[in-house]
């Protein structure tokens, strides 16, 4: 069995994330994709807007209904900064008979280099990067020791961050489409990232 890992804050999810890993899904033959959102995300200067559960609630409608897109609560529930190559290891010894690709969008994979135990991770997982505008997926750009961890995999490039859906939202401007309709609501009925 295939799965793909799409690790993320999630702070909203949106149609990018989606669309990363339906192209991901097409590109590898894989079976699903586990959306995980990290409970301490490692890289970022401020911490989620959203509660944990709220990012958690929003992955659920995100995926829901679709059978071969389920959320996954393993670095919630684990507590603590989500270090990937603690959650791989992990994941390896529970589910060693799983083949695991790690899904990332380009301003991922220019960052891999910094990533946490990086030379290790690589050793143990392989990575589909995808495009995303303002960020190359030049491979030349990596160490040689990463570049043949990273398979690349072609998706329309879509311009949305989580950041972009907060501000407009801070903004009074409507975030409809950009997120899936069960979002919207979501963020909508609970009245948070400044509705
Ligand atoms: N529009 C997009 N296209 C391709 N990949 C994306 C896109 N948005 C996010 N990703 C990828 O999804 C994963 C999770 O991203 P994350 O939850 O941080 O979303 P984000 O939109 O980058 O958030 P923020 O703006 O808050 O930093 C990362 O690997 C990121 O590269
Ligand atoms: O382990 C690391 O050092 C590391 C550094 C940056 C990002 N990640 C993972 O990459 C995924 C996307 O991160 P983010 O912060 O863009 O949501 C998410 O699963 C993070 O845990 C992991």
């Amino acid at each position: 069995m295939k799965v793909g890992i799409m690790g993320g804050t999630f702070d909203p999810i949106h149609i990018g994330h989606l669309i990363a890993a339906q192209c991901a899904y097409e590109h590898a033959g894989l079976d699903e994709v586990w959306f995980m959102p990290t409970n301490v995300p490692p890289h970022k200067q401020h911490a989620p807007k959203a509660t944990s559960q709220q990012r958690w609630d929003m992955v659920c409608c995100a995926v829901e209904g679709q059978a071969h897109f389920l959320p996954f609560d393993m670095e919630l529930k684990k507590g603590g900064v989500s270090y990937t190559f603690d959650t791989v290891s992990l994941l390896r010894k529970e589910h060693p008979s799983i083949h695991f690709y790690y899904i990332i969008g380009a301003d991922m994979v220019q960052y891999l280099p910094k990533w946490y135990k990086i030379d290790e991770l690589v050793q143990l997982i392989s990575f589909i990067g995808l495009g995303r505008p303002g960020y190359t997926l030049e491979m030349g750009q990596l160490p040689a020791s990463l570049r043949h961890a990273v398979q690349l995999a072609e998706m329309p490039l879509i311009e949305i961050s989580s950041t972009a859906i907060r501000q407009r939202k801070a903004e009074g401007k409507s975030i409809r489409h950009l997120v899936p309709d069960r979002v919207y609501d979501y963020i909508e009925g609970n009245g948070f990232y400044g509705s």
